[in-house]
């Protein structure tokens, strides 16, 4: 039956990125018929290559074995992939622009699915947006453009996509139920005979469009508020001298805590995003979200305060911060991504050139990045990165770094100056001695 009704639909994916491309790679799994749409000719050409989406399971698999069963179209042209599909889900980015929200990408895309819209189509909006964004910035441009009305003539769904990188379609097929709303009543029935058909977890209907844009960004808040609270309370730790982290387990021990963990910063197109669509949105209404400003300040400033301590580290073996060599480990904006978008590592890199340290970046999964300052090598080899290292700072947590040991160095390196930044190394693994480490939470 599923089958059946997917066989007939054509689908077409605005965005192939992290999310875009989980999407479609789920529609794809379904048994769906989907016109990949993307402006990057070079990720089109990785898909057909099936070198593309190298740290998201599935993917590349099912590109490969859809273009070869005809059930995957790639194309740069929205307007044309509008004509030949009914149903249309926009995955573009929204970032901002000097703290305001950049909606640039969701309106070029909603103008060209509206240029091939047709009678019974669907628009499904998936970024996190502000509040009020597919009902009062893309339907007008979708009933102007098309000359046909919303929820009579074609139906509008915002359907906010769930994904941590590195387990999207597990988490859109499994692991999340599909928060869905619609313009009207056709367009939420709509929603959920379709997220029926791939969500295990269900569907979750939120009354209104605006509801649903609201959610998503207020997990995103909730994340950065805890995070801010959990490097506040590091920093208390550290004043008093105790251990934040063995405080955290005990704290967590019971159902209603939920401390999150302090680090080098917040990074990535979401957790930090999020709040400030909040309140660059509130403030339009004359409310100031106090507690989401102070919560950014704090998280933008660890790189800063990480930094700040690791140079009082140096100082205090007698290692003066003037031309000494920092290995920076981990440039993705979290452990096991290749995902650099707003890297805390980018300004703990330029906090330490501030200080005329001489510092090299290693990450395991990212071989170039426009980036770094010229001055800044980065490197895989992370003997490389750290053979003349006076200090190795942990900036991202990727996996291999909690496997560090003494064997892991270059010989000969008696006593090694370690900022943990994201906790992560094991002292078992490390002769005694070897390891002199500060870091986050803990003196
Ligand atoms: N990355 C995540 O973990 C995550 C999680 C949940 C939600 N989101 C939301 O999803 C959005 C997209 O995130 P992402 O990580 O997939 O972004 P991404 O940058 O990885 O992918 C976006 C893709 O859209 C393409 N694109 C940009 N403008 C276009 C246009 N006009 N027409 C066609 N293609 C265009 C880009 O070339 C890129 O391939 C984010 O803005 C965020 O709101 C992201
Ligand atoms: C479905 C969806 O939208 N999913 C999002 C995705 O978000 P994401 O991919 O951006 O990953 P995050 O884990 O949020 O990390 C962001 C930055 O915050 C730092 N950080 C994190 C935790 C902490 O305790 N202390 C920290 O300092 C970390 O290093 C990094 O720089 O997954 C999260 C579930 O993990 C979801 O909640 C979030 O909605």
């Amino acid at each position: 039956m599923i089958k059946q009704i997917l066989s007939k639909k054509v689908f077409a994916i605005y965005g192939l990125g992290n999310v875009g491309g989980s999407i479609a790679a789920v529609w794809l799994r379904a048994g769906a018929k989907v016109i990949g749409v993307d402006i990057s000719k070079t990720l089109l050409t990785e898909i057909q290559d099936g070198i593309s989406h190298k740290k998201e399971p599935f993917l590349s698999e099912t590109f490969s074995k859809s273009i070869k069963n005809k059930s995957f179209f790639l194309t740069s042209d929205g307007i044309d992939a509008s004509k030949r599909s009914s149903i249309k889900i926009i995955v573009v980015p929204v970032g901002l622009k000097n703290k305001k929200v950049d909606l640039s990408s969701v309106i070029q895309v909603t103008k060209n699915i509206a240029k091939g819209l047709k009678k019974g189509d669907t628009v499904i909006l998936s970024p996190s947006v502000p509040p009020g964004t597919t009902e009062k910035i893309v339907l007008p441009i979708l009933e102007k453009e098309s000359k046909l009305k919303g929820e009579k003539d074609f139906y509008l769904i915002y359907n906010p996509e769930r994904i941590f990188e590195g387990r999207a379609v597990k988490d859109i097929e499994e692991n999340y139920p599909a928060v869905i709303s619609g313009l009207g009543p056709k367009s939420l029935k709509i929603a959920e005979n379709l997220f029926r058909i791939i969500s295990k977890k269900g569907v979750l209907k939120m009354p209104t469009l605006a509801e649903a844009e609201a959610e998503k960004l207020f997990e995103g808040a909730y994340r950065d508020v805890n995070i801010a609270l959990a490097n506040e309370l590091a920093e208390y730790c550290e004043k008093i001298g105790i251990n934040f982290w063995e405080t955290r387990k005990g704290a967590n021990s019971q159902p209603f805590c939920h401390l999150h963990y302090p680090g080098t910063g917040v990074g990535g197109l979401c957790i930090p995003v999020y709040p400030r669509i909040i309140i660059e949105n509130a403030s339009k209404f004359g409310k100031t979200m106090s507690l989401l400003e102070y919560s950014r300040r704090i998280n933008d400033n660890m790189p800063k305060k990480c930094v700040d301590d690791a140079i009082k580290m140096l100082l205090k073996n007698k290692i003066k911060p003037k031309n000494a060599k920092v290995a920076v480990l981990g440039l993705g904006f979290r452990g096991e991504v290749t995902d650099t978008r707003l890297s805390p590592t980018y300004d703990v890199v330029n906090e330490f050139l501030k200080k005329e340290c001489t510092v090299t970046v290693h990450d395991p999964y990212i071989f170039e990045d426009t980036i770094l300052p010229k001055s800044v090598p980065l490197t895989k080899d992370l003997v490389t990165a750290t053979q003349n290292a006076d200090l190795i700072f942990i900036s991202s947590d990727h996996k291999i770094y909690s496997k560090l040991d003494s064997k892991s160095f270059s010989k000969g390196k008696k006593s090694i100056l370690f900022f943990d930044g994201r906790n992560v190394l094991n002292p078992k693994l490390f002769s005694s001695g070897m390891l002199n480490t500060i870091g986050i939470g803990k003196n």
